[in-house]
C-alpha cells in the first residue's frame, strides 16, 4: 500500500496498527439494523451490581475508568448470549470533541456523542481478568449509547468527581456507585463476537450493545471533554475523540434480542 495508507494505519492514540494482523473479529463495528438477525433463543440479560463494590475513578490516559472490587461475585451479569456469569471489573466511556461523533459502535452508520462500556470477565472459567483477556469467551462488555438530551442525575455524581482526575494517572476514591442507573430500561440489545477496542485488542469480547441510548445533557458531555490525555506538568491535550475507527465485519453476524 502507499506510504500514506501505511501512516493512516497507525493512529496517534494507539501507536499500534488499527487492525491486528490476522484479526477476524475486531471491534468496533457498524451495526446495520436490517442485517441483524433476531435470535429467539437469546435470554434476557440479568444484571445485579452491588454499589459498595465500587472502588475509585482513574484517568488512565485513554479514558476515565470506574473500577470495582472483582474478588467476589457481588457485581455480576448473567443470561443474554452468555454461557456463564461474568464479573464487573470496570466501566469507562468514549466520546468526541463535538456532539456529531464520539461513540465507537455506530447504528446504520450513525454516531452517538458518546458510548459507555461496562467491562466484565468470566470468573467461572478463568482465575483472573488477565487470563480472561486472552480467551475467546473471556470478556463481556455492555455498550450503552449516550445521546444529547435531559440531564442524567445518576451520571452527575460521577461528573462532579471528574475535576479530581483531570490529569493522566490521577485516581480518586469513589466508594458507592450503582452502574445499573446508567442502563436504559429497555431490555433490547444486539450481540456479536468482537475484541477490545484499545491495545491489546484481544479477540476476547462478547459485545452486548443496548438498542436504546441514555440521555445526558451538554454540560455533562463537556465535563468529559475537560479531562486531559496528559499528565500534570505536560503540555495539555484535551481528552476527546478517544474512539477507535470502525473495523470490518468480516464473517460475523450481529444477532438481536428483539424483532
Ligand atoms: C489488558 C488489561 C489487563 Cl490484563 C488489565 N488488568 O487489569 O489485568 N487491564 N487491562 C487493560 C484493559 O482492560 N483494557 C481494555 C481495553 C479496551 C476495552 S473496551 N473499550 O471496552 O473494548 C476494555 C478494557
Ligand atoms: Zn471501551
Amino acid at each position: 500500500c502507499s506510504r500514506k495508507n501505511r501512516n493512516a494505519a497507525l493512529h496517534p492514540l494507539w501507536q499500534s496498527p488499527l487492525t491486528i494482523p490476522g484479526g477476524t473479529r475486531q471491534s468496533p463495528i457498524n451495526i446495520q439494523w436490517r442485517d441483524s438477525v433476531y435470535d429467539p433463543f437469546l435470554k434476557p440479560l440479568k444484571i445485579s451490581y452491588d454499589p459498595t463494590t465500587c472502588l475509585h475513578i482513574w484517568n488512565n490516559g485513554y479514558s476515565f475508568l470506574v473500577e470495582f472490587d472483582d474478588s467476589t461475585d457481588r457485581s455480576i451479569i448473567v443470561g443474554g448470549p452468555l454461557e456463564n456469569q461474568y464479573r464487573l471489573k470496570q466501566f469507562h466511556f468514549h466520546w468526541g470533541a463535538i456532539n456529531d461523533w464520539g461513540s465507537e459502535h455506530t447504528v446504520d452508520s450513525k454516531f452517538y456523542p458518546a458510548e459507555l462500556h461496562l467491562v466484565h470477565w468470566n470468573a467461572v472459567e478463568y482465575p483472573s481478568f488477565e487470563e480472561a483477556v486472552m480467551e475467546g469467551n473471556g470478556l463481556a462488555v455492555i455498550g450503552v449509547f449516550l445521546k444529547l438530551g435531559a440531564r442524567h442525575e445518576g451520571l452527575q455524581t460521577l461528573v462532579d468527581a471528574l475535576p479530581a482526575v483531570k490529569h493522566k494517572d490521577t485516581v480518586i476514591e469513589f466508594d458507592v456507585f450503582d452502574p445499573s442507573c446508567l442502563l436504559p430500561s429497555c431490555p433490547d440489545y444486539w450481540t456479536y463476537a468482537g475484541s477490545l477496542t484499545t491495545p491489546p485488542l484481544t479477540e476476547s469480547v462478547t459485545w452486548i450493545i443496548k438498542k436504546k441510548p441514555i440521555e445526558v445533557d451538554e454540560d455533562q458531555l463537556e465535563a468529559f471533554r475537560m479531562l486531559l490525555f496528559t499528565s500534570d506538568g505536560e503540555e495539555e491535550k484535551r481528552m476527546v475523540d478517544n474512539f477507535r475507527p470502525l473495523q470490518p465485519l468480516m464473517d460475523r453476524t450481529v444477532r438481536s434480542s428483539f424483532q
